[in-house]
């Protein structure tokens, strides 16, 4: 296999493959769009309200507007001089003894300083009767109690959810500047491969990679290109490695074929291409084939074939990569701590995901109970897990009971 590195090789660790993945990846252009579009979209800037809000002070409940001072005595009898519904401010001045009937929402009337709730009257004709003090500034909300003007609430590199895009509404931006979405072709490479929902020939199996691929894709924020499946030969890869060019993909994704194989043909075809190879060959398990570069402006992401270290490798390398090109501020995935629900043997020089269950246990902490059968085809398994368990390379023996590393699933 031609250019391919010799499978004595190192392999090189997690870090320093991920280092090198995301190293001089810049984000992407910023585009304004409109705020309905943006949910789950990246802020490429900061944003800065462009007004106060409240912008006025306002009756938070439905009652009277009144001052406290007139209410120093009660039961105590007030005079209600006019209505204020939300939308439609009193105009007059809330005088000694008066009261303004206020509705939630209203502009508290000039004079007025605490809104006495209605349950707390009773009202005949023209009076109304206060029958306890409310306290001072009771169910007012001062002008700017949420935002002012210039406060900036949102910030560059956020990925924007539905609290994000009420509050955008509130501060009056009706568009956003967002990152561009990375466009993520992907190729499934394979003669034994045939898309989900066609009949598979007799030695062929239905490939699966892509399916999962292009939704983590989207759920980090690209836009997935479905390049199909290429048969097992270079001219086909070639045609199809080139769609992603012309499409001027960000980041093509290639799934198998990335092993040492006679028909693993995908690091010479690229190469041959004139891709830039970063690495091949990762200290982990599963995902040891990994292979990264550069053709052009696309960066390429040679995922392993079997299904579950591709999906692995997705979630642990792909994602970060569309991360840096989002500038987005969360780290993904994240990581976290469980107490192990069983032992394991001391690892050898890969760094292990191991694929376990995830329960609570009766003190509340997370319990991660490695399953017994890895093998890197088990989608089944893969489905099932609650989290996977970190293993650095080298690790001694662990025990039931003892803290792991985890990245919930
Ligand atoms: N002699 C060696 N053989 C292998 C090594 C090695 O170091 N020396 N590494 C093994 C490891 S680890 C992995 S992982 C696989 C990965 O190989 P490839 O990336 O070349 O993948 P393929 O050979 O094309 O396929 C492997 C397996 O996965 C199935 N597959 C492929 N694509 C899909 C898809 N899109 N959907 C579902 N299933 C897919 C394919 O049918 C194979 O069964 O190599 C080992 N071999
Ligand atoms: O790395 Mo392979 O992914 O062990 O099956």
């Amino acid at each position: 296999m031609g250019g391919k590195q010799t499978v004595s090789n190192p392999l090189m660790p997690v870090a320093e493959a991920l280092a090198r993945l995301v190293d001089e990846v810049d984000a992407r252009p910023a585009e304004t769009i409109a705020l309905s579009k943006a949910n789950g979209r990246v802020l490429a800037e900061n944003i800065a309200s462009t007004r106060t809000q409240p912008p006025f002070a306002v009756s938070a409940m439905d009652g009277y507007a009144i001052r406290h001072e007139d209410l120093a005595a009660c039961p105590a009898q007030l005079t209600v001089i006019g209505e204020a519904p939300a939308g439609h401010g009193f105009q007059g001045k809330v005088g000694t003894g008066q009261a303004v009937r206020i509705f939630t929402g209203a502009p508290l009337p000039e004079g007025a300083d605490t809104i006495l709730i209605q349950e707390n009257t009773t009202r005949a004709s023209e009076t109304v009767t206060a029958l306890e003090q409310p306290a001072a500034g009771a169910f007012v909300r001062p002008a700017g109690l949420d935002f002012k003007t210039g406060d900036v609430l949102l910030r560059a590199g956020r990925s924007l959810n539905y609290r994000d895009l009420a509050l955008a509404a509130s501060m009056n931006h009706a568009q956003l500047p967002v990152r561009r979405k990375p466009v993520v072709a992907i190729l499934a490479t394979g003669d034994e491969l045939v898309p989900p929902g066609a009949e598979p020939g007799p030695d062929q199996i239905i490939a699966s990679n892509h399916a999962g691929i292009a939704a983590l894709v989207e759920d980090c924020g690209g836009t997935p290109l479905d390049l199909g499946i290429s048969r097992d030969n270079p001219r086909e890869l070639v045609s199809h490695v080139r769609r992603a060019l012309e499409a001027k993909a960000d980041i093509l994704v290639t799934l198998g074929g990335a092993s040492v194989g006679d028909h693993d043909l995908v690091q010479d075809v690229l190469g041959k291409e004139g891709m830039d190879l970063s690495f091949w060959r990762i200290a982990m398990r599963p995902g040891k084939p990994l292979m990264a570069g550069r053709l052009g402006h696309t960066k390429v992401l040679g995922l392993p074939g079997n299904p579950v270290s591709s999906l692995v490798c997705g979630l642990l390398f792909l994602k970060p990569l569309l991360s840096k090109m989002l500038g987005r501020d969360d780290q993904e995935p994240q990581f976290g701590y469980a107490v192990l629900g069983a032992p394991l043997p001391e690892n050898d020089r890969r760094q292990d995901y191991i694929r376990a269950g995830l329960n609570l246990g009766d003190d509340g902490q997370p319990i991660a109970s490695p399953f017994q059968k890895q093998d890197s085809s088990m989608l089944g398994l893969l489905a099932q897990s609650g989290a996977l368990i970190v293993r650095p390379p080298h690790a001694t023996a662990a025990s039931a009971g003892d803290k792991v590393q985890i990245i919930r699933l």
